[in-house]
């Protein structure tokens, strides 16, 4: 029997820091591209909370990249608050980083190790003990077909089986928030559906997902509430029952109301 919780995420017996369920919290999120001047983000406000799989939908250049990016730590933002299980994440520390596990839309992955090495590498950083490494790793990488591959270079790996490894990695340091961008782009069907078989397993679990995604089909069917964000602000958020009564004027499906919630905020010109 395993004696450790099952997410581990922050040490073990550590007290949740966000006893009100909210495991991310953003709060008037500002991002401005000072290179072109370009608001990515305009006063942002989300909330996910704990146990959710939460879709983050937008049209392209809506500013999903760019907020995942701030939650995760890459980028700083100009202005707003951003909270992960009621940690500060801004500005990032090793203590909130343990708790997320990020899969990016295209893993950089050191091409040159193989891909039980970029694990090795992971469960060093991460601190997971050795004689768990392959309990927690090796189930991941069959469900995702990536045994055969496993001792092979990472740069002989197409862009779906890099995702897969990344995700792999990701699940493998069981964080309380994972997040990913665009997760199921490249992806074929089986692997395609193995990945959202995992993300809910993760949540029942205990664990959070937050993800982008551009098929709406799929938020449809796996997330337990959705956002859309275009022009850098959040437009609509709720279940789906939630957006039908909100936003639906006869609509039905979650691309019927993603189309209607971001041409009501394209300019009078554009329509
Ligand atoms: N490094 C950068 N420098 C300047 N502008 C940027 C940079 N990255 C993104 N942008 C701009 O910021 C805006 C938001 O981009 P972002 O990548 O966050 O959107 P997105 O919703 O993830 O889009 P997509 O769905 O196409 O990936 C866009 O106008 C984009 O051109």
């Amino acid at each position: 029997m395993p004696t450790e919780p099952r997410l581990a995420g922050a040490p073990a017996g550590a007290p949740d820091l966000a006893p009100d369920g909210v495991m991310l919290a953003i709060s008037g999120l500002v991002k401005t591209y000072a290179r072109t001047g370009t608001r990515a983000v305009d006063h942002l406000d989300l909330e996910v909370r704990r146990g959710e799989i939460y879709g983050f939908l937008g049209p392209n250049g809506a500013g999903k990249t760019t907020t995942i990016k701030v939650i995760v730590g890459i980028l700083r933002p100009d202005e707003g608050s951003v909270k992960v299980d009621g940690m500060p994440a801004v500005p990032s520390t090793p203590e909130v980083r343990r708790r997320i596990g990020f899969v990016p839309d295209t893993p950089e992955l050191w091409p040159r190790l193989r891909g039980y090495e970029y694990l090795s590498f992971l469960a060093d950083v991460y601190g997971i003990p050795a004689e768990e490494r392959v309990e927690r790793a090796w189930p991941l990488v069959e469900q995702l077909e990536l045994a055969e591959a496993i001792e092979d270079p990472i740069a002989s790996y197409s862009h779906g089986m890099r995702q897969k490894l990344a995700l792999v990695g990701a699940l493998m340091v069981r964080p309380r928030l994972l997040v990913l961008d665009e997760p199921l782009v490249g992806l074929d069907p089986r692997s395609a559906y193995v990945m959202k078989e995992l993300l809910r397993e993760h949540t029942h679990q205990g664990g959070t997902v937050f993800f982008s995604t551009h098929v709406l089909d799929v938020a449809e069917r796996l997330c337990d509430r959705v956002g859309i964000i275009h022009h850098g602000r959040l437009v609509a958020s709720g279940t789906l029952e939630e957006m039908r009564a909100l936003h639906a004027r006869g609509h039905q499906t979650l691309e019927e109301i993603f189309l209607e919630v971001t041409q009501a905020h394209l300019p009078d010109s554009a329509r």
